[in-house]
């Protein structure tokens, strides 16, 4: 049997007397995208601050690859092949789409402190940014200042970025927020096309019902920080509780 890429047991985070996260357990495998979804306060968040490193949990185990990564700080967690994209923008808007992605790729390759002036130099650098962005359908932004482009193109970028560490778990934080229908569209079919590769294993925050149910493979529903239910979408969306609780109110919403 296929062992899971991630493995997390217990996994709670207590602020003074409140749980934030409390006693999630949660085998990831390769290749899937898995949805985290919860109304807010439910602990998406601590969630994947803990994963990511930003946190150290009170209790519990974070095991990726076969290796505990519990309490790591992010750098290394990060280097040993997760990434996270964020919900707001972090990529630079003086230089171009092509130059944000040959820092991150110049950056992960160890380059240091001269990476500013080796990016643009460096021919396999640069090779490397062109096949991602060609792999995200960005080629015709490569050249335009990020600081130009639309909030959904930036987003795409950031998650070019993030894939510029060659990351075989991805964490993306509510990709679609903010963005239009055809910008939504766009990050739904880019998500579902890397994940088709086979390349990355996705898990995914978000709040757009549609987005989730179109692009997972199974959904975690956080609620009060403990897990209401684990399992595949049909079963997600049947679920009584999940229904009262998060989903809520009626049938045709929960389809949409
Ligand atoms: N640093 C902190 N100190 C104290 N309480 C915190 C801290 N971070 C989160 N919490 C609390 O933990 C609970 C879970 O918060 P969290 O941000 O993880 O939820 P979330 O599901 O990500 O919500 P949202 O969808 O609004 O982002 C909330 O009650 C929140 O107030």
């Amino acid at each position: 049997m296929t062992q899971p890429i991630l493995q997390v047991s217990n996994l709670t985070k207590r602020f003074g007397g409140v749980a934030a996260v409390s006693g999630v357990s949660l085998d990831v495998y390769p290749k899937e995208t898995l949805a985290i979804i919860g109304p807010n306060g439910a602990g998406k968040t601590t969630f994947y601050n803990m994963l990511s490193g930003r946190m150290i949990p009170t209790e519990g185990s974070i095991v990726f690859e076969g290796r505990d990564i519990t309490g790591l700080p992010p750098h290394r967690i990060s280097r040993l092949g997760v990434s996270r994209s964020f919900q707001i923008n972090n990529i630079f808007d003086e230089m171009t789409v092509r130059e944000n992605v040959e820092v991150a790729v110049t950056a992960y390759r160890h380059e240091g402190r001269r990476w500013l002036n080796v990016a643009s130099r460096n021919r396999g650098v640069q090779e490397e940014a062109d096949e991602l962005l060609n792999r995200l359908a960005m080629t015709s932004l490569s050249e335009k200042r990020a600081g130009v482009i639309s909030y959904g193109d930036k987003r795409l970028v950031e998650i070019a970025v993030v894939l510029a560490t060659r990351p075989h778990l991805v964490l993306l934080d509510e990709p679609t927020a903010g963005m239009t229908p055809d910008e939504t569209h766009r990050v739904t079919s880019l998500v579902k096309s890397l994940a088709a590769t086979g390349d990355y294993t996705f898990l995914i925050t978000e709040h757009d019902m549609s987005v989730v149910f179109d692009v997972a493979d199974r959904i975690l529903v956080m609620h009060r920080g403990q897990t209401l239910v684990l399992g595949e979408p049909q079963e997600v969306r049947a679920h009584p509780e999940v229904r009262r609780a998060y989903l809520g109110d009626t049938e045709e919403e929960i389809a949409s």
